[in-house]
């Protein structure tokens, strides 16, 4: 079974695998493959050569992984899990930090660190890498380099980690998909029906969906949402994005809880179809529920 993250090893896409892995109770018979972005999972698994494909969505301090929805709409994948990562970002060097001129991370990181990069590093320059683990593992070349990433890159590029715990606001999560190509039974079999939470019944299930509304009119979002409400369906996010057909044109990503086998699900989506002018299924699948976040 490959599975495909972003890459290189240390990223925090690697953590939610092996994260998800464990959940699982799967740690073994797997390959990662490490991509250079989230693009390239979404190739791998349309190609085939990934079975499996996680990538980060949304993130509690900077919101959504806006790649992550576009790809979501370009790509027939099913999401067939989710699981949440906490995040520790620190600030990782081979050199010392009054020597630092050139800070690196993905830019989700940067965006998370935002407040702590004003107040301790005005002025430096920064710079984007495809993934926190891409930017450790160039601040190894020069001393005057830092890099946003976990600690376990650090550990994994032989830095220093010269500042822990630098994000916005101590408490920060990213939440990943877990996906598979759609239709691709031999790979969804095994999850999550075979989920030992699921059978345990820890997990309550959630539906994502993506709507286009077929024009702009008024109450046309209204008539949607009424489907769930009066049906007592609770939507756990909604979010628009542009369509990219013209601006002022989005299409509306929407998760609730509940599966698609269930009858009530079913029936507002059912009812929903003939008020919009597009419906993508993304996948009903176990809802990640941790108490300790
Ligand atoms: O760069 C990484 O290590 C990633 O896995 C990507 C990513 C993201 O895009 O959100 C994942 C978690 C953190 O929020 C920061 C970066």
């Amino acid at each position: 079974m490959i599975i495909a993250v972003l890459g290189p090893k240390g990223s925090y896409s690697e953590k939610a695998a092996m994260q998800w892995l464990a959940e699982n109770g799967s740690e073994e018979g797997y390959i990662l493959e490490y991509c250079d972005d989230i693009q390239d999972v979404f190739s791998s698994l349309a190609t085939g050569s990934a079975k499996i494909g996680i990538t980060p969505v949304e993130n509690s301090i900077e919101g959504s992984v806006g790649v992550t929805l576009d790809m979501l709409f370009e790509h027939d994948v099913s999401i067939i899990a989710e699981t949440v990562v906490a995040i520790e970002h620190c600030l990782l060097s081979r050199g010392r930090k009054k020597d630092i001129r050139i800070i690196l991370s993905h830019p989700q990181g940067l965006a998370q660190c935002r407040q702590f990069l004003k107040d301790h590093f005005k002025g430096v320059e920064l710079r984007t890498t495809g993934s926190t683990s891409h930017a450790a593992k160039l601040a190894t070349e020069f001393e005057e380099m830092a890099a946003i990433a976990s600690r376990e890159s650090a550990q994994m590029y032989g830095l220093e980690v010269l500042v822990p715990s630098i994000q916005d606001r101590e408490q920060n999560h990213t939440r990943f998909l877990i996906m598979i190509r759609s239709g691709d039974a031999a790979a969804g079999s095994q999850y999550p029906a075979e989920n030992p939470a699921v059978k345990k019944g820890i997990y309550t299930g959630k539906t994502s969906m993506i709507v286009g509304l077929d024009r702009d009119r008024p109450g046309a979002l209204y008539e949607i949402l009424e489907e769930f409400a009066c049906r007592k369906i609770n939507l756990t996010r909604i979010e628009s994005r542009p369509s990219k057909r013209a601006l002022g044109d989005y299409v509306f990503y929407i998760d609730l809880e509940g599966h698609i086998s269930d009858d009530i699900i079913k029936d507002a989506i059912y009812n929903i179809e003939s008020k919009v002018g597009m419906l993508k299924m993304l996948g009903s699948y176990p809802m990640f529920k941790n108490n300790h976040l």
